[in-house]
């Protein structure tokens, strides 16, 4: 298979972490013969340093020759006083739009192995695997107008009916290929636009019986992730709680650096991130975990290019380098050896190329 890959690095780890994805990118091409050609192109801060515009025009004319895009992180201190139309996060909202990516795709699992490494442990006495399913073209990210009068400020919250009705129905979807149950969060009891979406919730369920259906406030929802976080299946929020859950979330797992995610669109074509931000904490030291860019690189492997056994081969790549008793930083355990962004992401590779041996030697005795 032959495809052209986005790779927009971003501001801080972003930078790394996307080297890090693009590096199994290339073993996995190696490995199961495709080819996979990058583009590079600028997005964010260093964007607007280099051109003015948080998202240039000749960043987009890449992306639209692409069949999909690998994107590390934007912002940093930098840039928060920039004036808001020089926001490097405008131009990930901006790209978001631009393609329609209606669906961001937040898969939490926790690595077995590590989850003693969590501060939930005592929680998690059973498989923690959910998917949130945030909406991510509307609400209040893409609300107008945003400044009313010097002293005063203005955010809206709107959503159509169509713009609800697309994403609960790819909640449904997955639900029907996981666990079997769907999680609606929202603000019922106070926002018109969450008791619209409720209303449409209800709509849609009769077409979904086999599907278990529950609805709990957000502020509920917040408490029982922490709580009760194997009882979760599919969560479906509209953006700003999604945004917020699914960094809620990614506690669970251990760390924010384990959390990846696709944002598509009905034909399939992606984008693919990390959870996390562009971390300036950590930016330059070599230390972020990569496993976020990483499997998101699977992410577009499977729902980008339809190639599942690809993406299993580096899902379970990760898992074995945590399983084999290594780890970044922000994810320890005693025993565990803690390895730089570089040294991890040359262990998923070793990993993969030793599936990739032993694939061969099966082969020659079949
Ligand atoms: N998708 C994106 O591009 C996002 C961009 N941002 C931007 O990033 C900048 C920093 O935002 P923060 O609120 O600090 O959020 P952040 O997600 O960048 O970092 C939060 C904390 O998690 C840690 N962390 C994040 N990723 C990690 C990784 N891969 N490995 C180890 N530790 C990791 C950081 O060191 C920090 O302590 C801001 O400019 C913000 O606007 C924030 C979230 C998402
Ligand atoms: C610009 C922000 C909306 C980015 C972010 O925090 C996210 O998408 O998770
Ligand atoms: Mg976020």
């Amino acid at each position: 298979m032959k495809k052209t890959i986005a790779v927009l690095q971003g501001d801080g780890v972003g930078k790394e972490v996307t080297k890090s994805a693009v590096k199994v990118l290339e073993s996995i091409g190696k490995r199961f013969d495709h080819s996979f050609r990058i583009q590079s192109a600028l997005i964010g801060g260093e964007a607007i340093d280099q051109t003015g515009e948080p998202l240039p025009k000749e960043t987009l004319a890449v992306c639209e020759k692409s069949d999909a895009i690998l994107l590390g992180a934007v912002g940093g201190p930098k840039w928060d006083h920039n004036p808001s139309a020089l926001r490097p996060e405008k131009g990930l909202l901006a790209i978001r739009k631009h393609f329609g990516l209606f669906a961001n795709l937040r898969p939490v699992k926790a690595v077995p192995e590590m989850m003693d490494a969590s501060p939930l442990k005592e929680h998690l006495v059973k498989e923690v695997d959910m998917m949130i399913v945030r909406e991510l073209t509307g609400g209040l990210y893409f609300g107008e107008p945003k400044r009313k009068t010097a002293n005063g400020a203005v955010d809206t919250l709107t959503y159509s009916r169509k713009e609800i009705e697309r994403i609960v129905e790819k909640a449904f979807e997955l639900a029907r290929l996981r666990k079997g149950k769907v999680t609606s969060v929202d603000k019922a009891n106070v926002l018109e636009s969450s008791k619209l979406w409720r209303e449409v919730v209800e709509e849609k369920k009769s077409y979904y019986p086999d599907i278990e259906v529950e609805h709990i406030l957000v502020d509920a929802a917040a408490m029982k992730l922490i709580t009760q976080p194997s009882s979760f299946d599919v969560i479906v929020t509209e953006n700003l709680f999604g945004d917020i859950l699914s960094d809620e979330a990614s506690v669970i797992t251990g760390s924010l650096g384990m959390l990846p995610s696709s944002s598509i669109r009905e034909d399939g074509f992606g984008l693919y991130e990390p959870v996390h931000g562009s971390a300036p904490d950590i930016a330059g030291l070599n230390i972020a975990n990569p496993s976020a860019a990483i499997l998101s690189a699977a992410m577009m492997l499977k729902y980008s290019f339809g190639l599942e056994k690809e993406a299993a081969a580096v899902e379970e790549a990760v898992y074995s380098v945590y399983k084999d008793g290594y780890c970044t930083t922000d994810i320890q355990k005693t025993g565990h050896r803690v390895l730089s962004t570089t040294a991890f992401t040359d262990k998923v590779i070793e990993e993969l190329e030793r599936e990739f041996v032993s694939d061969h030697i099966m082969s020659a005795y079949v």
